[in-house]
């Protein structure tokens, strides 16, 4: 559990950021110059709060009302950077040990355990200069955990690496969130890997918290364009694989409201519960089921709230169940359509939208 109420500057920028997130993975999200490594420096214990109050599972770390302000090291906070910052000159394997004797604690994880973890047993003879972008990534993750954190913070860990590289070594912080039970704090820019990863979303905009929660709820009540900083808005759906069809490589992903979405192309087994996400522009609106036409998923839904964006647009938020979805739309369709709150309308979601890279895999609560 992380909780942060802190109130404090960077030069003349002022940051105000409160959140309360339980285990799992938080991401701080928002557009550049939002404050967000102002926030994780003061968690850090590098730039010191004016105000407020930073604990970590109950131990407090700050609370310039007690007069407590652990120092760096007492902190016990292990960083990853977009760049990994590993020694040149030192293999893999020194890299990885030179933590936890510079710590100076017996590690809580075996190194054993973290290389296996993090798939990097085949390179621990090798020096950073011979390692991918990715690999080096594994290992400065390797490092930051072999130095015993009480919490990670993760900084753009996958902003210089292509998207191949990034797709190599997203299943391994699935990995890292399942089997540490570490709690994360995940600092990125980019929707899709916040949306596959997050249990938990926090918002930054000018320095304040704009929103924080659980991330599909942050998700569904965004203003779009405004909180996002121009993100593209989309929705988070969750449910369980029911079906697989080998013949025409489709999987159906069943929604707990008993609507199913299809999936192709998914290397996912029966029983798994699955995360998508789904842009809003990909989501347009029938006032009747259509017949004859190659989309093959049609939700029935229910208009909960219309939102005018910038433009022509207009953002139609809508329920499935309990579930949001969000449907991106020209203001005139919608006029058209008489679109209004409680309405029934049908959603349509062309399949090849939904693909691998929008899937992630269901936070399990621990
Ligand atoms: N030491 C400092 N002195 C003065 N201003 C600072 C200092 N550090 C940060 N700032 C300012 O604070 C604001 C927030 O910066 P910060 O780096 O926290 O944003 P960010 O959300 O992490 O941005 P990015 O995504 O671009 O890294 C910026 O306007 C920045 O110029």
């Amino acid at each position: 559990m992380i909780e942060v109420d802190i109130k404090g500057r960077a030069g003349q920028f002022a940051v105000h950021a409160q959140f309360t997130a339980p285990q799992g993975v938080t991401s701080l999200f928002g557009p550049s110059g939002a404050g967000k490594s102002t926030v994780t420096r003061m968690i850090a214990g590098l730039l010191k709060p004016e105000e407020g109050r930073i604990a970590v599972n109950g131990e407090v770390l700050f609370d310039s009302a007690r007069g407590i302000d652990v120092s760096v090291q007492n902190r016990r906070i292990g960083h990853v950077f977009q760049d990994s910052r590993l020694f040149p000159h030192l293999s893999v394997k020194s890299n990885l040990t030179f933590a936890r004797w510079a710590g100076r604690r017996s590690a809580d994880r075996s190194l054993t355990e973290v290389v296996e973890l993090l798939g990097i047993g085949h390179l621990l003879n090798r020096k950073p200069g011979k390692l991918s972008g990715g690999e080096r990534q594994r290992v400065a993750i390797g490092r930051a955990l072999l130095s015993s954190p009480r919490l990670l913070i993760m900084d753009e860990p996958l902003a210089s690496l292509d998207q191949a590289r990034k797709a190599d070594i997203l299943p391994y912080l699935d990995r890292l969130r399942s089997e540490t039970g570490l709690p994360i704090l995940y600092v990125s820019h980019a929707m899709e890997e916040v949306a596959r990863l997050s249990q938990t979303l926090v918002i930054l905009s000018g320095g304040k918290t704009v929103a924080s929660g659980p991330v599909s709820e942050v998700l569904a009540s965004l203003d779009p364009g405004t909180d996002l900083g121009g993100e593209e808005t989309a929705a988070l759906l969750e449910g369980v694989v029911a079906h697989r069809d080998e013949q025409w490589d489709l999987v159906d992903v069943a929604l707990d409201e008993g609507a199913v979405i299809q999936v192709p192309g998914l290397p996912a087994s029966l029983g798994d519960r699955i995360r998508l996400r789904i842009p809003a522009r990909d989501v347009s609106i029938s006032l009747t089921r259509p017949s004859g036409i190659s989309v093959r998923n049609i939700l029935k839904a229910k208009v909960e709230a219309l939102r005018p964006l910038d433009g022509p647009y207009v953002e139609v938020v809508c329920k499935i169940g309990t579930q949001t979805l969000r449907s991106r739309i020209t203001r005139a369709s919608s006029a058209d359509l008489g679109l209004a709150p409680g309405q029934c309308v049908f959603l349509l979601i062309k399949s090849v939208t939904i693909d691998q890279g929008r899937v992630g895999p269901a936070f399990r609560e621990i």
